[in-house]
């Protein structure tokens, strides 16, 4: 089969608007990033995995740059406020100037830390994202939320930073173990639940070839869930009002991740349980109807992912975490909910009573 082209979709934020390119070989194709890099200081962030893999390959390209690499340990639990001082540290260290660029070379979490970064460096300088994950190129790369976890809940401190271009290396996923690259796709259902029903139905005649990372599919999935978050993300940066539906399946999804102390679900895997929570919560209030509850649940499952609670997590200690969350008001649950495939809503003023109702059936799946 022929390689997948190159596409280059574009992120319309006027001035702050930048490219997201996605196809082989981009890596080792500085002609084109390096434009994206303005002075002549650049830190490449990385993490213990990715950087033996790949720094190589960027490192070719910085010729000429005073340039360092600064390489967190592996796993979400790194993505720490310590380590976004280490990184700034790093920066000095390098003599960086507001002209100088964050490259983050990695998944989302070293993504959201390396952005969180330069936003904080000089009160803000420009990074690219060079993601290496299935889940970053489609969701985590792409419009500029950046930050890190407290021990009280992920996410909890951050910065809207937009980056100056996306660079996703296709050829990079040849090394992306199994387990996180459906957790990958567990973020590509997620925007077509939330606003593409058309989408939704193409990952269902799609899911085997996408389970078998099939390239064709592959690239198509990547480029329609890009397409779309970056149509939300132009209409709503900040997350006033549309943006907070990319958050489906999140609250409950952050709090399962922080229950089980980042080991017992990845990211996506939560997101992927989250949504089924959420849907099955809609169907609760009467929003949603169980047959669409059940095409989400199917799909999931084909494309291997998780969609149960797992055991052991105490559903009162869920809910305390789901309080924290940042979409909340007034002290009260704002929840993304659903009416069915591709039509999320916000909904506030969530009863507890019946969240905790679903979190207790939701152990058995
Ligand atoms: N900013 C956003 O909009 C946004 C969106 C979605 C998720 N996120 C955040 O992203 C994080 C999850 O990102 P993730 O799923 O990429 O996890 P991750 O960054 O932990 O990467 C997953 C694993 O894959 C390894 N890895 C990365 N690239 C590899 C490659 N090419 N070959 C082999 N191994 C590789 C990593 O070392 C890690 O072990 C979470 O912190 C989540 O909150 C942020
Ligand atoms: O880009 C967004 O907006 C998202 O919500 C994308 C999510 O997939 C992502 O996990 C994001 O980091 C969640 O953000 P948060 O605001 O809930 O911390
Ligand atoms: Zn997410």
């Amino acid at each position: 089969m022929n390689a997948p082209q190159m596409q280059t979709i574009d992120v319309a934020l006027g001035r702050r608007g930048y490219p997201v390119w996605i196809g082989r070989g981009l890596l080792a194709d500085a002609a084109r990033w390096r434009a994206a890099l303005r002075g002549r200081h650049a830190l490449v962030v990385s993490n213990t995995t990715v950087a033996p893999l790949y720094l190589e390959r960027v490192a070719a390209g910085l010729d000429g740059l005073r340039w360092s690499s600064f390489l967190l340990e592996d796993g979400e639990a790194h993505k720490s406020f310590a380590n976004v001082g280490r990184a700034l540290e790093a920066l000095a260290a390098l003599g960086a100037t507001r002209d100088a660029c964050v490259i983050a070379l990695g998944g989302g979490v070293v993504g959201d830390l390396a952005g969180f970064s330069a936003a904080c460096w000089m009160r803000g300088i420009d990074f690219v994202q060079m993601p290496t994950t299935l889940l970053a190129m489609v969701d985590s790369s792409v419009g500029g939320k950046t930050g890190v976890n407290l021990p009280a809940g992920k996410n909890l401190v951050g910065a809207f930073h937009q980056p100056r271009a996306v660079v996703a290396d296709l050829d990079t996923l040849a090394t992306l173990p199994e387990r996180e690259y459906r957790a990958g796709l567990a973020e590509v259902v997620k925007g077509a639940a939330i606003g593409d029903e058309p989408f939704f139905a193409w990952l269902e005649a799609h899911a085997g070839a996408l389970a078998a990372r099939e390239d064709a599919a592959l690239a198509e999935a990547i480029a329609r869930k890009v397409r779309y978050k970056a149509g939300v993300v132009a209409r709503d940066e900040t997350e006033q009002g549309e943006r907070a539906l990319l958050n489906l399946g999140h609250t409950f999804g952050h709090a399962l991740e922080t229950a089980g102390h980042y080991t017992a679900l990845l990211h996506g895997e939560g997101v992927a349980v989250g949504m089924l929570l959420a849907a099955r919560l809609s169907e609760r209030l009467g929003l949603a109807v169980g047959a669409d509850t059940a095409r989400l649940q199917r799909l999931l499952e084909r494309l291997g992912l998780p969609t149960a609670v797992p055991a052991g997590m105490e559903p009162e200690q869920l809910l305390a975490l789901m309080r924290l969350d940042k979409k909340n008001t007034a002290g009260t649950l704002r929840l993304i909910l659903w009416r069915g495939i591709g039509r999320a809503e916000i909904v506030p003023g969530v009863d507890e009573g019946e969240v905790l109702a679903v979190l207790r059936a939701g152990a058995s799946g």
